[in-house]
């Protein structure tokens, strides 16, 4: 409602009624809504904020026009709370019978609506803490009823639906049920066994929920929390009538309707606002809509999931309540008028709530019903069929959006993806690679933690910090020792190849296998060898250099990707020619037996074993002579001649084959070699044949592993290649951003003063306000601002100070939060002590203003203080003004010159040592006494 619009008429449904818990059956009822305006904050208090609205009675509120030109309009609800009330009553009086009604049956959901810190967290928990005391209290005096307590809770955050007993199962799905409507899928339920049990579980969602920091509330709630007890009763005997029911106690705290603008939100906090403004924004048109009557057509529940969720306390079967809570500011009156309007029509909605009894009970009520149950289920199903037709409209509805939404994203996509393919594939390249120093530059809490202005400059210097460690941890050199060390690799390939090859040619070589083409293959492979070697030596004349710098490094580089791909050039013809050895080899094995036995002497000394290159062969990892190599050449050695008369004479050969075991004769009978030779001459013919066969073999099967072995040296080539081009685009990469990071740094090294100093100015701009939001002793604070003017050894004692200040205003926040029923009487007196400490203080002081200054003084003081003349306490009001804008630096100054005068201690600290303020960083609430900050007052014997 804005100004101007009629008072609320008085409703003719009858409005909720109080009872006993759940009251009578109830039929029809509107909404409960009540408005709950909180005292000005410490923020507004420190913006000399004012407060807007006046409580005229228990009903209705107020404008307070500050113009004062005509009356505002008052707005009626059916309670209005002032910022004196306590939650107890607010419960009692807005929340109790509605939440009650779960007991008996009835479905109840509370919810608290309001501009984010108006103190909807706040009145929720109270609200809850008391519901769960008053329903054990029920069951505890309702022993002829058996209870059995769910719980379960759920969070809304970004639009997504979250269990918050269960936060690592993802997102839950909402389901459409023809009799409950919709439901959540599977939420984690617990059987709550007692009020501490409860508590407990209400404790763990806290914990559990979304908040943030934002500018109007540190800690804001960014999500809609929706805490749900489902209760069932039964009667222990049965009494003949209505045996069971069951219901739900919806608790829920929404999150807060915000400005951007007022709230400064932006990256998450800008896109939970606006889900949670778009959320809201539904919700009210829903309340707008039921509000109108039956007849305002179409209701846009499914427009988001928390009106989805809430469908049935909205017009459906529930009792509600409504907590609507508002900020008194008077810079906050247009989004309290906005909760306001949103009161206005929610108190139009009308429910209707029964209760739901359990199957039997319902079977039986049925039967004492007069209605016909045929006529009841054809109703019934008329009106499903209505349901589900609506469900279906809104389901097209839906499509529609969702269409049109993709079609809009896949137009935007487009558009990036035309915007990508101008960066070129290389810039696609660089991005793809990740740097070890490059997730170190984004600092942690960029993400998620909100971002304080302490934290923030904390943030820039860390930063800055760390981009000087980036630029020193992922130094280019770093990537240069890395392709050296691809160098080194290639180098040792090269060189295995060339001992493979070489100890193929003296193989081959000297046992002249083969015939003249193998001949010529074999000397063009070494020549290939020596080219393979000419690339590599010009490589290592440049990996000599001392590479230091890295643009020379670059374009050597890049001269260097022509040698690889000579390089592989190479590794291509040494493969050509072993396939044409091979091909050889095989040619050869149709050499005419007669020729062997001329040869046959020199082809026994075919000797891999005794070759000088054996050992790097087998050292190599790829080297031909691998395991399984090793197997094959084993099982080649024994594969010698069955006929005992071929063993060969010679005593080398004798000892080669040593592992082969002397054979028998046909008759079994050893012989002695001297007794074989005559056989040896005899079927020489033949062994030889054998022998040739056998070690043209085990040459081919060598040449087949060399040439496997030089197609994998050309993969590992090609893959070296690949690595040193990645490489190289992360040096391109690194050089740009270490000349950008370069420039930045001597920006910031130019235009700001050094870290200490920097954080200095920033401590001490928190350490005021915080003085001047806990009320801390100007006395204190003009020694400590005078004291500690950024000396390096300052330090400790502003870190000092700022814990113990921060930890004061945790404290005095936390009483705040705290709930009547645990607050007592204590905790809000040391808040007000505080206040009342310092206004003595002041008292104090004005005191001294004559004694301590001239009367030239006061009345230049009086006038730069704008103190009116003639005026009363003139001393006082100077006095009053010291020490109150903490967001004005000469105002600080001033206050701090003048309290110094008055106590009488000078600038330079002459009567009091910076040891007098204690380095100790216990909490004070750790020490016994706190004594407050009037100590140090105490300890200058003022
Ligand atoms: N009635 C009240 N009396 C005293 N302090 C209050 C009252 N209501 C709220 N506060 C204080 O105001 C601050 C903000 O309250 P709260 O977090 O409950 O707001 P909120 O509406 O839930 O905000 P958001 O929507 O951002 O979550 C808290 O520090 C709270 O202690």
């Amino acid at each position: 409602m804005m100004p101007g619009t009629p008072a609320t008429p008085s409703t003719k449904v009858r409005r909720t009624p109080c009872s006993t818990p759940g009251g009578s059956k109830v039929s029809e009822e509107k909404i409960l809504v009540t408005v709950r305006l909180r005292p000005l904050n410490r923020r507004e208090q420190a913006l000399y904020d004012l407060i807007a609205w006046d409580c005229l009675d228990e009903h209705t509120i107020v404008f307070k026009n500050p113009n004062h030109e005509r009356p505002s309009n008052p707005y009626t609800f059916d309670k209005v709370f002032g910022p004196m009330c306590s939650t107890q009553k607010v419960y009692e009086e807005g929340a109790k019978d509605v939440a009650l009604s779960a007991l008996t049956g009835m479905n109840a959901t509370i919810f608290a609506y309001g501009q984010t810190s108006s103190g909807k967290t706040f009145t929720m928990r109270g609200i809850t803490e008391n519901a769960v005391r008053d329903i054990f209290e029920h069951i505890k005096n309702t022993p002829e009823r058996e209870f059995v307590l769910k719980f379960s809770a759920l969070e809304i955050y970004n639009e997504t639906v979250v269990d918050l007993l269960k936060r690592k199962s993802g997102s839950l799905r909402l389901l459409d049920d023809s009799e409950k409507g919709t439901i959540v899928d599977k939420p984690q339920e617990e059987i709550v066994q007692n009020g501490e049990h409860l508590r407990h579980l209400i404790g763990i969602c806290e914990a559990q929920r979304q908040v943030g920091e934002t500018s109007l509330n540190d800690k804001s709630s960014r999500s809609h929390q929706i805490i749900r007890l489902t209760i069932e009763s039964s009667l222990r005997e049965s009494s003949g009538s209505m045996k069971a029911f069951g219901a739900s106690l919806n608790l829920v705290d929404l999150a807060g309707s915000e400005r951007a603008s007022q709230t400064n939100a932006d990256g998450t906090r800008l896109k939970e606002g606006s889900h949670i403004n778009r959320s809201l924004l539904t919700l009210t048109t829903v309340i707008r809509k039921l509000s109108g009557g039956k007849r305002s057509g179409h209701i846009p529940y499914r427009d988001s999931k928390l009106t989805r969720l809430l469908q049935s306390s909205l017009g459906g079967n529930a009792r509600t309540a409504i907590i609507c809570t508002i900020s008194p500011a008077l810079s906050h009156v247009e989004q309290t008028r906005n909760t306001l309007s949103f009161a206005t029509s929610a108190k139009e909605v009308t429910n209707s709530a029964k209760i739901n009894m359990k199957e039997v009970a319902r079977l039986e009520a049925e039967l004492r019903s007069p209605k016909p149950s045929y006529l009841r289920s054809i109703l019934e199903e008329k009106d499903l069929k209505i349901q589900q037709m609506e469900r279906e409209m809104e389901e097209l509805k839906r499509e529609r959006d969702l269409a049109q939404s993709l079609l809009e994203s896949e137009r935007k996509a487009k558009k990036v993806q035309k915007g990508s393919e101008q960066c070129g594939p290389s810039g696609q390249v660089a991005r793809c690679l990740s740097f070890p120093g490059e997730n170190e530059i984004v600092p942690s809490h960029s993400r998620d933690t909100p971002v304080t202005p302490r934290s923030r400059t904390r943030g820039a210097n860390r930063r800055k910090a760390m981009v000087r460690r980036s630029v020193t941890s992922t130094d280019p050199s770093m990537l240069v020792n890395e392709i050296r060390k691809l160098e080194q690799r290639q180098k040792q390939l090269g060189d295995e190849a060339n001992r493979a090859l070489e100890v193929l040619h003296k193989e081959v070589a000297s046992h002249q296998l083969g015939n003249k083409e193998t001949a010529e293959t074999i000397a063009k492979l070494l020549s290939e060898i020596k080219e393979i070697q000419a690339v590599r030596s010009i490589s290592e004349e440049s990996v000599t250099g001392d590479g230091a710098n890295l643009k020379d490094e670059i374009s050597r580089w890049q001269t260097q990707a022509e040698d690889i791909k000579s390089l592989e050039r190479k590794l291509e013809n040494v493969q050509k020619s072993i396939d044409q050895l091979v091909i050889s080899f095989s040619n050869s094995e149709e050499i005419p037996e007669c020729k062997a036995p001329s040869k046959k002497k020199k082809i026994l000394p075919f000797n891999l074993s005794n070759s000088p290159n054996m050992q790097h062969l087998i050292r190599s990892p790829c080297s031909p002579l691998n395991p399984s190599r090793r197997v094959m050449e084993y099982e080649t050695e024994n594969k010698v001649p069955e006929n005992n008369d071929a063993m060969p004479s010679d005593e080398t050969v004798a000892g080669r084959y040593k592992v082969t075991p002397p054979k028998s004769d046909e008759n079994g009978t050893r012989k002695s070699s001297k007794e074989g030779s005559p056989g040896v001459q005899h079927s020489n013919t033949v062994n030889v044949k054998k022998m040739e066969r056998m070690f043209k073999n085990a040459a081919e099967e060598n040449i087949r592993s060399i040439k496997s072995y030089v197609t994998e040296l050309k993969e590992r080539v090609t893959k070296l290649s690949y690595q040193k081009h990645l490489l190289l685009c992360q040096v391109i990469a690194l050089e740009k951003d270490q000349d950008a990071v370069i420039d930045e740094m001597d920006n910031i090294d130019e235009s700001l003063p050094g870290t200490w100093e920097l954080t200095f100015e920033e401590d001490r701009k928190e350490i005021i306000m915080l003085w001047h939001l806990c009320h801390v002793s100007i006395i204190h604070r003009t020694q400590f601002y005078l004291l500690f003017k950024g000396e390096p050894s300052d330090q400790i004692y502003m870190e000092v100070e700022l814990r113990r200040l921060q930890w004061l205003e945790q404290h005095f926040s936390d009483l705040g939060n705290a709930s009547p029923a645990l607050l007592g009487d204590e905790p809000a007196g040391s808040v007000a002590a505080s206040i009342k400490a310092l206004k003595q203080e002041r008292e104090y002081l004005a005191k001294r203003v004559s004694s301590k200054l001239t009367a030239d003084e006061r009345e230049i003081l009086y006038a730069k203080w704008e103190i009116p003349p003639g005026g009363k306490q003139r001393r006082l009001q100077l006095v009053n003004k010291l020490w109150t804008d903490p967001h004005n630096m000469q105002n600080v100054q001033e206050s701090a010159e003048i309290v110094a005068k008055l106590v009488g201690f000078c600038e330079s600290g002459e009567h009091i040592s910076k040891e007098m303020f204690e380095l100790n960083f216990a909490h004070p609430s750790d020490k016994k006494t706190w004594m407050g900050w009037n100590l140090i007052s105490n300890l200058l014997n003022l």
